[in-house]
């Protein structure tokens, strides 16, 4: 265990150290707590990002980073610490090599240790990557060697398996969340009375509720403001500052005031992960978490190109090919919303938001000489739309959702259309 600061460590965390009320046994103990404090990092996305640089940065002598997923395009908007020359680099790298101010993995600092996924990045071990998702059959054996857990995933199976992981092991877990222009931070599990995520939300949300930042927006800042609270609540726990009270803290970029925290109750006695009562989750590596939560999303594009039901479904080059032919009569529907409407479109398209149409389909009827064609961005909501319609018409109309959307067109027919 680490027993002293080096000479250079108080210069450089000379400025924390010095502040009143750094920890209440001063500021070199607390520096001390800091450096022998293993923090992990689940999910090095948007929250993850500007969590784990205020933690680097802050001193802690131990941390890990969990993602399976590589840097693409789409993520550098917020995902501050990857860029264009890691692009395609598995996220948990590219977050190390940002910590480390490294331009590229040197080999010999690369080291295989007892997983096949886990690397650590150099001869401090201070930094560990781990390039698997976090599942029911290695949460236990991933999350145990660290004090602390941070959640900046984006998915509720996730959370589940998180909460009850962070139970089993007597851990607290911050945990943030961010959509749009909103943001959520709350500890969970933390200390003898704190509540886990199920106590809180027994239930996980309706999969219609539980949109990704690909489906839903979210403006980059916004998740820099909630991994930045992640980061300060994790220092605030390991140097003993932290009161314990348990809150939901909730933040809007539109709200006046854009803060409000929700005082919450303690542990629920009959919660199945943390209650003493509660009928008992059983071993973790047994529990189906995203079935719990509704089972998977489908892959809508991939679903779409199977053999289906040709007379209610048209594929992007089958629609291109009818555009082309300027003998036959058409429309084109597209529901996203009028701002991504904005963004890029279909020539020729009507744009009827989703809720709109499915509102008052009446009002959309094709005529029988003018087959409708249905688009959105992915080939989801031009299904529900294409059923709406379908449902009010007469069977000899024609009504066809455009299957996998607007992405399936720029990849199959257009690579100049837009992606977002
Ligand atoms: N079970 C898991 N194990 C490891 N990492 C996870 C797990 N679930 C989610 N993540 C990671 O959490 C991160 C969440 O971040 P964020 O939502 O900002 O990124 P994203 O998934 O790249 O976003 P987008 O929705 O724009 O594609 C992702 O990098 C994702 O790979
Ligand atoms: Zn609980």
């Amino acid at each position: 265990m680490e027993t002293t600061l080096a000479l250079d460590e108080y210069r450089r965390y000379g400025r924390q150290m010095i502040l009143d009320g750094f920890g209440l046994e001063g500021g070199f103990r607390s520096q001390l707590k800091l450096k022998r404090a293993s923090v992990i990092v689940v999910g090095a996305g948007g929250l993850g990002c500007p969590a784990l640089q205020y933690l680097a940065a802050s001193g802690i002598g131990k941390i890990g980073i969990i993602d399976h997923d590589v840097v693409e395009l789409s993520n550098l908007q917020r995902q501050v610490l990857h860029n264009e020359q890691t692009l395609d680099m598995p996220k948990a790298q590219s977050a190390a090599l940002a910590l480390k101010r490294l331009p590229f993995l040197p080999l010999w600092i690369e080291t295989r240790q007892d997983a096949e996924c886990i690397y650590r990045l150099d001869s401090n071990a201070n930094v560990e990557i781990i390039t698997q998702a976090l599942a029911p059959d290695n949460a236990i054996v991933l999350l145990s060697p660290y004090d602390i857990i941070l959640d900046c995933t984006d998915n509720p199976p996730t959370r589940y398996l998180l909460s009850d992981t962070a139970v089993a092991l007597g851990k607290p877990l911050v945990s943030g969340a961010a959509q749009k222009f909103e943001g959520q931070l709350c500890i969970y599990n933390f200390g003898p009375t704190g509540p886990c995520y199920r106590c809180l939300f027994p239930k996980p949300p309706a999969p219609e509720h539980a949109g990704t930042c690909e489906e839903t927006g979210i403006l980059g800042a916004v998740t820099g403001i909630i991994g930045n609270l992640q980061a300060l609540e994790t220092i605030k726990i390991i140097i003993g500052l932290h009161d314990g009270t348990p809150s939901l803290l909730l933040f809007s970029a539109l709200g006046i005031p854009p803060f409000r925290t929700i005082k919450l109750r303690s542990r629920k006695p009959t919660c199945p992960a943390c209650g003493e009562e509660g009928q008992k989750l059983g071993e973790i590596s047994n529990i189906d978490y995203v079935q719990f939560c509704g089972g998977a999303a489908p892959d809508w594009e991939k679903s779409g190109l199977v053999e289906g039901s040709p007379d209610r479904r048209i594929s992007v080059k089958d629609l291109k090919m009818t555009m082309d032919d300027n003998t036959v009569k058409k429309r084109i529907i597209d529901v996203r919303s009028a701002t991504e409407f904005g963004i890029c479109h279909l020539p020729d398209s009507t744009n009827v938001p989703l809720k709109i149409l499915v509102s008052d389909p009446h009002a959309y009827l094709p005529d029988a000489e003018t087959p409708t064609y249905i688009v959105c961005r992915l080939g989801n909501d031009s299904q529900i739309a294409a059923d709406a319609l379908q449902s009010v018409c007469p069977e000899k109309f024609t009504v066809k959702d455009v299957i996998g959307g607007l992405r399936a067109w720029s990849k199959h027919v257009d690579v100049n259309f837009p992606v977002y």
